[in-house]
Formats: structure tokens, sequence, C-alpha cells
């Protein structure tokens, strides 16, 4: 059973409170209070799954581990306003180190001006970290994965496999272009908040971000959506000193690579100047990648390959359970 099965799984039939508007199935979870809808989400980090101590600082792993929960509040288009940590602490870390973990988390709770409120401490034999998000956005204005329509414009932000090239440089010792520039794309993400925030106007719009990699979270579209997706490789932006590396690790960290925290959507026709508008406005690259072809209930995603074939893209990315 991998980890989409496993979530399916232990998923409620129904839920028993009427102010839960969407459940399990998204970036984040959304319930009603009066006029105004509130979005939560969960992410856990562990040490030597999401991070080694021998690439991540003290400091950067506090500010990653909220990164990837902020990054779920943005794919929703809301905005984040709360969280809370519950952490394990082994032995072998200091308090120093830990106190680091915080001061990471807080310098990005302070960008976007969100507050701890809570969490929970406990011993262990790994560092765990486990934060709580909780944001706000105007009744029925989340970005679901299920908003996608035949023939939206597919769009990323960014560029995609930068984190895994960073990670891969800190593993791997040598010369290096922009070093620096790929490493901090990996420690110290920025989740797209503000993009999100800015496409309000749009009536309707598909967001999911890509923390396991773009195969991945466009089939979550796709199936979300029931529709059937079109990429065409030669669109996917990435970084230009990318091309230092094989072929084969590029096509890998682009596609499959995950962690970039930057969003994936899609669009109607109409809307695509105006979500490049207001990108251009805030300084973040937005570039068509596909498009969404037709209504599918077999939810297929679909690559176009440099070459001109066209073949399946699979739900591979990173899966915790595939083993
Ligand atoms: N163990 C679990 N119990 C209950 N719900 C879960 C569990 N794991 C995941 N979910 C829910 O399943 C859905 C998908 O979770 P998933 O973790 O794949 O999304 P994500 O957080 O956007 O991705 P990522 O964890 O890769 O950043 C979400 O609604 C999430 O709350
Ligand atoms: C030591 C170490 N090994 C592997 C990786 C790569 N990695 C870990 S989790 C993940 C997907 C996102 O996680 P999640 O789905 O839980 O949000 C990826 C790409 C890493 N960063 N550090
Ligand atoms: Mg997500
Ligand atoms: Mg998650
Ligand atoms: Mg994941």
């Amino acid at each position: 059973m991998d980890e989409f099965s496993f979530i399916k799984s232990i998923q409620q039939g129904s839920y028993r409170q009427p102010s839960v508007i969407h459940g399990i199935g998204d970036d984040a979870a959304v319930f009603r209070l009066h006029n105004q809808d509130v979005v939560t989400a969960k992410d856990m980090v562990v040490e030597n799954v999401h991070f080694a101590r021998n690439t991540m600082e003290p400091y950067h792993i506090g500010y990653k581990a909220l990164a990837a929960n902020l990054s779920d509040i943005a794919a929703m288009g809301a905005k984040p306003a709360y969280y809370l940590v519950a952490i394990s602490i082994p032995n072998n870390w200091s308090m120093e180190e830990i106190k680091m973990i915080y001061i990471g988390m807080n310098d990005l709770a302070q960008q976007y001006h969100v507050d701890l409120i809570g969490g929970d401490t406990v011993s262990g034999t790994e560092l765990v970290i486990s934060i709580t998000v909780i944001g706000f956005v105007g009744k029925d204005k989340v970005r679901l994965r299920s908003h996608a329509k035949e023939d939206d414009i597919v769009f990323v932000t960014e560029t995609l496999g930068d984190s895994q090239a960073g990670f891969y440089i800190l593993n791997h010792s040598g010369k290096y272009i922009e070093e620096d520039y790929f490493i901090r794309r990996h420690q110290l993400p920025s989740p797209r908040v503000e993009f999100s925030l800015a496409l309000h106007p749009i009536v309707r719009l598909c967001l999911n971000d890509i923390s396991d990699g773009i195969g991945s979270e466009a089939n979550e579209i796709a199936e979300a959506s029931q529709v059937s997706i079109l990429i065409e490789e030669e669109r996917l932006p990435v970084h230009h000193n990318l091309k230092q590396f094989e072929d084969s690790l590029q096509y890998k960290w682009k596609l499959f690579g995950g962690e970039d925290y930057e969003l994936i959507g899609t669009v109607s026709k109409k809307d695509w100047d105006q979500v490049q508008a207001i990108a251009e406005q805030l300084h973040i690259r937005v570039t068509k990648i596909g498009l969404v072809t037709s209504k599918s209930a077999t939810a297929e995603v679909y690559l176009k390959s440099k070459n001109g074939r066209i073949e399946r893209l699979d739900k591979k990315g990173y899966n915790h359970l595939s083993r």
C-alpha cells in the first residue's frame, strides 16, 4: 500500500460536523465559521527522512518545516495566521540547536505575520517536527485541486528541480555553478503566499503546491478534477544553470524531485493574461506548461517529450510508503 492508498483507506465516509466544507483530500482542510472559511494543514518533518544533520543547519530545519506548511496554505489561496509546533527531541540534540530551529521558524513567521500559538514537547529517538498551520480565506474562495476544467491553461511558478539540485550539491562535493542558489532553494524555500493571495480577483482557480514533484501533483489535480492533462516537457521552466547536471538528473528532478514548494495550477484561458500580469507585478515567474485537454473519469496526465512523443506521466514522485 502506498502513501496515497493509505490516506484513502483511513478517510471517513462522511463528516459529522456540518461546518466541514472539505476534509481529507486537498492541501488543507476547510471549515466554515460564520461568513469566513478557515483552512488548516499539517506537515511533519523527520530526521533522516526530510533532512540530515550534515546538510541542514538547525535554522534551516525550522525555516523549511514552516515553509512547507505555509506552502499548503498558499495552495488553498488562504492567508496564514497561526501555527502550532509539536517536537520530539532526542538527547543528542543540544538545547541551543533546538532553539535555532525555532529561530528559523520565527524568522519566516515574521515575514508572513503568523503567530506560534501552541504545540507539544516530548523526548524521542529522532528529531521530529510536526506543524499545524491555520489560515483564513473568503467564503467559497478556496483554490481546490478539483477546480480544473477542460481547456484550462496549466501553469507553474518559478523553476522546477532546484531543490533536489541543491540537495545533490550538498551530498556530492565538487565545483558547481551557482551552487549557493541551488543550496538556498533546498534549505530555505519560499512559499508562494503573496502570489496566491494576489490572485484573489480570479473567480476560479485550481492550485496545488509542489512537495513531491509535478508528476505527482499534476496527477492529484487530474484525479480530483476528473480531467486529463497534457504537459509539454519543452515548456517546463528550469533554472538556466540546471544544465550543468546530467540530462537524466535534470529530467528526474524537474518532474519527480519535489520540495520546490512552487505552485502548479490551472486557470481558464480568459484569465491567463491577468495571472501573468499579477505575477509580473510581484516579480514571480509564471509559465504555461500545458493544457487541461478533456474531462476524463480515468484522469490521465500525459507528457509530450522534447522529441514529440506523448506518453503517460505516472503519479511518480516522492511517496513515503512506496517500498
Ligand atoms: N495520516 C493521515 N491521517 C489523516 N489525514 C491525512 C493523513 N496523511 C495525510 N492526510 C490528508 O491527506 C491529504 C493529502 O495529504 P498530503 O500529505 O499528500 O498533501 P500535502 O500535505 O499537500 O503534501 P506533502 O505532505 O507532500 O507536502 C490531506 O488532506 C491531508 O490532511
Ligand atoms: C535526508 C533527506 N533525504 C531525502 C530528501 C528528499 N525528500 C524528503 S521528503 C521529500 C518530499 C516532501 O516530503 P513530504 O511529502 O513529507 O512533504 C523529499 C523530496 C531530503 N530532503 N533529505
Ligand atoms: Mg501540498
Ligand atoms: Mg502533507
Ligand atoms: Mg508528500
